[in-house]
């Protein structure tokens, strides 16, 4: 690797360099903090992403906002040990954040994350994932991975390839898929009454709309593009009205105590909130191969901020939703697309289907409620490495701004 052409004085002078691989999951970029971060405290994994939240949020800002970020960036902290490895329950633990906060789960970043756990070079990495375990299915050519989310484990499988150096190393021509933790729809045809300064002018006359809560790692308000009053569908063209009519519609769902009830994580209490809109299209979309049908997407989340991506933990979320809504059979196999996705003739969509119940749930029809396993497959692909610097007498950018 090319040696820094900073002199080492100016590198060493602020805080410490904070090393990352830049990678992309259907353009939704995944910043992976490898090193450099201050330590999170805690024995569990929540209580140290309540730690990064309360005493290094600054160091989040650095490395999301501008000048080293930008509005719609991601970023994901590795976490070697949690109350999960220690009982080998997980491989690793992630911390994933945004321009905003952190996320509960993210689909798009396990894809990238996970990529880059099985192919980075300990030699160079030194103390990063020290418990790195690799389980190979030869016949498969995959190698699993558990990795301890916020949300709970997320079992991810890696496709691989023999390294020139005899190494193993991820197979970027195959997706990367992940079983997520149970996925469930809280609210099916919630009719939402939208107060005065709860509506937006798509909606013409109405004062109310329709949508479904599901939870997928992170609790999802979905609806659908036309209920909003956009009658043409989803286009890109109409993005800003498109997150002024969501954030209206998140407002509205916030402020009013008696949705809480869709929000209720069963064990966690931090994880009990709306963490996203996402607006759907049924009417567009490319199936992937294999697939029995797509709809095209666009997730709102943090501070309205775009997933480029499909939405892994919305993927599930959507299909948790499809088979409680509608029945669907659990091998029912369907592609989410984003506007990339679909621009791009469905190269890039999730594909998502149901691969277990929970085991007390096994003989009991399709309900709100349910608790569902669902497998999400996508492609993530590396963009760069970078070493991000904070000099002491930089006033400015030390924990980042949004022009
Ligand atoms: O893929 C996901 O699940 C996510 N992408 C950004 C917002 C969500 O956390």
């Amino acid at each position: 690797m090319a040696k820094s052409p900073i002199p080492q004085e100016i590198v060493s002078a602020g805080a410490v360099p904070i090393l990352t691989v830049e990678m992309h999951t259907t353009g939704e970029p995944t910043r992976i903090i490898y090193s450099g971060f201050p330590e999170p405290k805690g024995s569990t994994l929540l209580q140290k992403l309540a730690d990064v939240e309360a005493n290094h949020d600054h160091v989040r800002g650095r490395l999301m906002l501008e000048p080293r970020g930008h509005k719609e960036m991601y970023g994901a902290l590795l976490v070697n040990e949690t109350e999960l490895t220690a009982t080998g329950e997980a491989d690793i633990g992630v911390i994933f954040m945004h321009t905003a906060g952190y996320s509960p789960m993210c689909g798009h970043a396990t894809i990238a994350v996970s990529r880059f756990l099985v192919d980075f070079d300990p030699e160079t990495c030194p103390g990063l994932f020290p418990k790195r375990n690799f389980r190979l299915d030869e016949e498969t050519m995959t190698t699993a991975l558990k990795l301890h989310c916020p949300c709970g484990v997320v079992n991810v499988t890696v496709p691989v390839v023999n390294g020139p150096h005899g190494r193993l190393q991820s197979d970027p021509k195959r997706p990367i898929s992940f079983i997520n933790v149970d996925s469930y729809a809280t609210g099916i045809d919630v009719e939402i009454p939208l107060p005065e300064p709860y509506r937006w002018p798509e909606l013409g006359a109405r004062t109310s709309l329709t949508a479904d809560i599901s939870y997928g790692g992170a609790f999802y308000c979905l609806v659908d593009v036309e209920q909003l009053g956009f009658k043409d569908g989803l286009k890109s063209t109409d993005l800003d009205a498109l997150s002024r009519a969501t954030a209206k519609l998140r407002d509205a769902l916030k402020a009013d105590p008696r949705y809480k009830v869709y929000f209720q994580h069963p064990t966690e209490p931090e994880l009990s909130y709306l963490y996203g809109v996402i607006v759907r299209d049924p009417k567009r979309g490319v199936p992937a191969e294999g697939a029995d049908g797509a709809e095209v997407g666009l997730c709102f989340f943090g501070a309205q901020q775009v997933d480029r991506s499909p939405c892994g933990s919305g993927s599930a979320a959507r299909r948790a939703l499809a088979h409680a809504k509608h029945g669907w059979p659990p091998e029912k196999k369907w592609t989410y697309h984003c506007f990339l996705s679909d621009a791009c003739g469905g190269l890039g969509g999730f594909t998502a289907s149901v691969v277990g119940k929970s085991a007390d749930q096994a003989n009991e029809p399709p309900r709100a409620g349910e608790r569902v396993r669902i497998r999400v497959e996508g492609q993530a692909f590396y963009t760069g490495f970078a070493t991000f610097l904070a000099e002491a007498v930089d006033g400015i950018s030390a924990s980042g701004f949004v022009a």
